[in-house]
């Protein structure tokens, strides 16, 4: 089952001598659960891609479809209920919130809607994020690995259609990178869940099911390929 389809997106900032063609012509699509990796050096383009497909940039051309939704027909206001609903985003800087302990952080987005946090899937996300007993502390009594961790469940609680993450790691050491990217790994087989991150770290991608580069607004399908055939 589809849930991410990318059509033809291009994106130009700029007009004149200053403008940049961010995106060229960029197609591509996810299946439900998959765990998909964007990679490309600085300035490539990757953050453009994943801000559109987020609904928080807008393309200049082409379409973006979540779950069969063509994301820009629809009117701003329903596509800002919309991304609420069905788009889940992990951050380098976690952006936690600092005053609500582990447990509040994660059904944060739920309150933001209206909506009952379901107990026993709080309990649920916060073992398998290993997070049970650090459930009533707050942010700044965690590691750094632990805060993603947070992100990630934040991310999961709302049962998105797709989590977006530009540089989730970004942040961590080797060690929590690693645990992070596990984390994702563990979410996406256990939910089904579709995630596409931006990642710097090669070697991060070989936890992933398929790997993209983009190469000066290019993109390229490098499919599943092990990290050691990266260049
Ligand atoms: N708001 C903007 N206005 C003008 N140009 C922009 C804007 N945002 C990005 N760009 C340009 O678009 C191109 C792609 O930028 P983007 O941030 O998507 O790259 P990136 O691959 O995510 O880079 P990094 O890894 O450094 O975050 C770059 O040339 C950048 O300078």
């Amino acid at each position: 089952m589809e849930i991410l389809r990318v059509e033809n997106l291009c994106k130009t900032y700029g007009k004149g001598e200053a403008e940049v063609q961010a995106l060229k012509n960029v197609s591509f699509s996810l299946e439900k659960g998959e765990f998909a990796a964007v990679i490309g050096e600085s300035g490539s383009g990757k953050s453009t891609l994943l801000n559109c497909i987020g609904a928080l940039d807008t393309p200049t051309s082409g379409s973006i479809f979540i779950d069969g939704q063509n994301l820009f027909s629809m009117k701003e206001e329903k596509r800002t209920i919309y991304r609420r609903r069905n788009i889940g985003f992990i951050f380098q800087s976690f952006q936690l919130v600092s005053e609500l302990n582990v447990e509040q952080n994660i059904v944060f987005p739920l309150l933001l809607d209206y909506r009952e946090p379901d107990q026993k899937r709080v309990n649920e996300i916060l073992d398998l994020l290993g997070l049970t007993e650090r459930r009533k502390h707050l942010p700044s009594q965690l590691s750094g690995g632990q805060q993603q961790r947070v992100a990630i469940g934040r991310a999961l609680i709302t049962q998105p259609k797709l989590i977006l993450a530009d540089e989730p790691t970004g942040n961590l050491d080797s060690k929590n990178s690693q645990d992070v990217m596990d984390m994702l790994t563990t979410a996406s087989r256990h939910y089904q869940q579709t995630i596409l991150i931006i990642t710097h770290n090669k070697n991060l991608t070989a936890s992933v099911d398929r790997v993209f580069q983009v190469s000066d607004g290019v993109l390229t399908d490098l499919g599943g390929i092990a990290n050691e055939t990266l260049s």
